[in-house]
């Protein structure tokens, strides 16, 4: 994608899957005997899409076998529009959200998570990355980006060719 199409981001920041999983799992760590029943916790949620890849390796660390997830669609390519749950987890699990931990990969504006918030106001929200606008919302994140840069995750990357820094003849 050329930079033109990355405006009005200045910066991109490029995460690899082993960045990812690192990230993912010194968010597991962090979160680690904080749950509410002897520091445990009930289950984890993925917010689709992006909030899967870090639910599962947070729930593997954790030894969480119950997961379950939320789809909320909110953007398409690069604009925001209106936050909407197209599937919620499991009622019956979920209550209030107490002891439930819900995960996403990134809060921008945190309209996603402002919006499952208030479905589930007292589950506790964790995030890979975090932007300064959307960083109230969330509970627990590990690392935080300026909000003019766009993260590039993995799965919508590929391995390919560049040119020398200096060019060729
Ligand atoms: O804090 P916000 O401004 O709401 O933005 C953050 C959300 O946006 C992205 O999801 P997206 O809606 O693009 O869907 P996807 O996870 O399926 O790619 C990202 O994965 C977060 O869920
Ligand atoms: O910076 C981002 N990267 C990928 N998806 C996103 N959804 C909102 N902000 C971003
Ligand atoms: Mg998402």
């Amino acid at each position: 994608m050329s930079p033109d199409h990355r405006l009005p981001h200045e910066k991109g920041f490029h995460i690899s899957w082993d960045q990812i999983h690192r990230d993912s799992r010194a968010l597991a760590w962090r979160l680690d005997g904080h749950g509410p029943e002897n520091g445990a916790w009930r289950a984890v949620v993925g917010i689709t899409r992006g909030g899967l890849v870090p639910a599962m390796i947070v729930s593997r660390e954790l030894d969480v076998r119950v997961v379950d997830t939320i789809s909320v669609k909110s953007y398409s390519h690069q604009s925001r529009s209106e936050a909407v749950v197209t599937k919620a987890p499991q009622a019956d699990l979920m209550g209030d959200g107490e002891g439930i931990l819900i995960v996403d990969d990134l809060v921008d504006s945190g309209k996603t998570i402002e919006l499952v918030r208030k479905m589930y106001p007292k589950a506790h929200f964790a995030t890979v990355y975090a932007k300064p606008q959307g960083r109230p919302q969330v509970d627990t994140f590990i690392t935080e980006v300026s909000q003019d840069t766009w993260i590039f995750f993995p799965w919508d990357m590929a391995l390919q060719y560049v040119q020398p820094f200096r060019g060729t003849d």
